[in-house]
C-alpha cells in the first residue's frame, strides 16, 4: 500500500527502492496513486496522517472532517492540485480508512480540486472503487463483482467493481445518494449574456444546467474558453439570484458549477454531450458522474426518461462516455428523488512521490489560469 506521510528524514533517502531528492526534514512527503476516469485525473492520497488522526476522534462526521482538513491541511491540497505538481484541471481524493468518518464503510473520501473541497465526485468514486480492491481495502472481494462502500461528504455511495480474483476491472458503476430536481425553467439574468432559463439538479452536489445554445454557443464546436466563460457567468448569476437549500446540511448547500449541454434531454439511444465547469473555472475532462446523476434526476422529474432507461453522456472535452439511468425512486427528506446508477471506466496511470523544500517560495504551488 502506498502511503503519504509527514516524513522526518532529512536529505537524500536512497534505501530499498525508495529515492527522494533533498527535501525539508519537517516538510511533506506525499505518495500518491494516479488514475483517470474518462480523462479526468484523480490524484489519490492513500494516507494523510492528520486526516486519519482527526477521523479517529469519536463522533466526527465526514463533513466536520472536511472542515478540519480545510482549516489545517489546505497546504496539502494546494501543493498537490496547483502547479507545478498539479495543473488547472487537477482533481484529488484523500482516502480515510478508519475512524468515525468512514462509519462502517470500506473507506471515506474527501474530494479536492483547484479551488477547494467538493461534496461528491462520480469520476473519483469509480477510480476509488478500483483502488479499494487493488490496494486491499476490501477484506474479501467477491468475483465477478464486488460492492465497495464509500462514505462521501454527501453521504453513502456504493461502487460496483469487476474483480477477477486478482485485479479490478471496468466498467465501474456506482449508486449515489438520492438525486433530485431542485427547480426547472428558472429565469436567470446573466450579465453579458442576457436572460437564460436553467434547471438546477442535485446529484450529491448542485449544478445548474442549460443548453449552450442559449448563450450563443455550441457545446461540441465552440472554443472551450468561451464555454468556460459563459458557464462561469451562469454560476455566478445563479449564486446571486437563487438560494440553495439542502435538507440535511448547510455545508452541502452550494452550487458546484454549471453544465452546458447540447439540449438533447428527451430520451434517445444517441449520446448527449455536455461540459461541466466547476469550482473556479475548472473544466471536467469526463462527462461528470455527479452531473450525470443530477441530469438523470431532472430528466426523470420532467418525465423524459423512465426507470432503467439508459442514457449515454459524452464529454465535449475528451469525447469520453458515461452511462446513467434512474434505478429506483427514493426520498431525500421532502424531495421526491431517484437513485441513479452511473457507469464509466477508470484507469491507473502511475504513482508519484512529492516533496517540498522549505526555502522554495512556491513550495505549496501556485494557481494560474
Ligand atoms: O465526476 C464528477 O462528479 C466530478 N468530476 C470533477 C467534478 C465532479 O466532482
Amino acid at each position: 500500500m502506498a502511503a503519504a506521510a509527514e516524513s522526518g528524514d532529512a536529505g537524500t533517502d536512497a534505501d530499498a527502492g525508495r529515492w527522494l531528492p533533498p527535501h525539508s526534514p519537517s516538510g511533506l512527503v506525499l505518495q500518491t496513486v494516479e488514475m483517470h476516469t474518462g480523462g479526468e485525473p484523480l490524484r489519490i492520497i492513500p494516507r494523510l496522517e492528520a486526516a486519519e488522526e482527526a477521523a479517529a476522534v469519536g463522533g466526527l462526521s465526514l463533513l466536520s472532517l472536511r472542515r478540519e482538513v480545510a482549516a489545517t491541511q489546505d497546504h496539502v491540497r494546494q501543493a498537490l492540485m496547483h502547479e507545478p505538481r498539479g495543473h488547472g484541471g487537477m482533481y484529488g481524493a484523500v482516502v480515510v480508512r478508519g475512524g468515525a468518518a468512514a462509519d462502517g464503510a470500506h473507506l471515506a473520501a474527501l474530494f479536492l480540486h483547484g479551488a477547494g473541497y467538493s461534496a461528491m465526485c462520480g469520476h473519483a468514486v469509480m477510480a476509488l472503487g478500483r483502488f479499494a480492491l487493488d490496494y486491499g481495502l476490501v477484506a474479501a472481494p467477491s468475483c465477478p463483482e464486488t460492492a465497495v462502500h464509500l462514505r462521501c461528504p454527501c453521504g453513502p455511495v456504493t461502487a460496483f467493481v469487476p474483480w477477477d480474483g486478482r485485479r479490478s476491472g471496468n466498467p465501474v458503476r456506482f449508486h449515489s445518494v438520492p438525486a433530485f430536481a431542485v427547480t426547472t425553467d428558472l429565469a436567470i439574468n446573466v450579465p453579458g449574456y442576457g436572460k437564460v432559463v436553467v434547471d438546477i439538479g442535485y446529484g450529491g452536489t448542485f449544478y445548474a444546467f442549460l443548453s449552450a445554445e442559449q448563450l450563443g454557443l455550441d457545446v461540441c464546436s465552440s472554443e472551450t474558453r468561451d464555454l468556460v466563460n459563459a458557464a462561469s457567468a451562469v454560476t455566478e448569476a445563479v449564486k446571486k439570484q437563487f438560494k440553495l437549500h439542502h435538507p440535511e446540511s448547510k455545508d452541502l448547500a452550494f452550487l458546484y458549477g454549471t453544465i452546458l449541454t447540447d439540449g438533447k434531454d428527451a430520451f434517445s439511444e444517441e449520446p448527449t454531450t455536455n461540459i461541466c465547469v466547476f469550482g473556479d473555472e475548472q473544466v471536467d475532462r469526463s462527462p461528470t458522474g455527479s452531473g450525470v446523476t443530477a441530469r438523470i434526476a431532472l430528466q426523470y422529474h420532467k418525465g423524459l426518461i423512465q426507470l432503467n432507461q439508459t442514457r449515454t453522456f459524452r464529454s465535449s472535452t475528451t469525447g469520453s462516455l458515461f452511462t446513467g439511468k434512474a434505478v429506483k425512486e427514493a426520498k431525500l427528506s421532502d424531495y421526491n428523488a431517484v437513485v441513479v446508477e452511473v457507469s464509466g471506466e477508470a484507469f491507473y496511470i502511475g504513482t508519484a512521490t512529492f516533496t517540498v523544500e522549505e526555502e522554495d517560495p512556491l513550495k505549496y504551488g501556485f494557481f494560474f489560469k
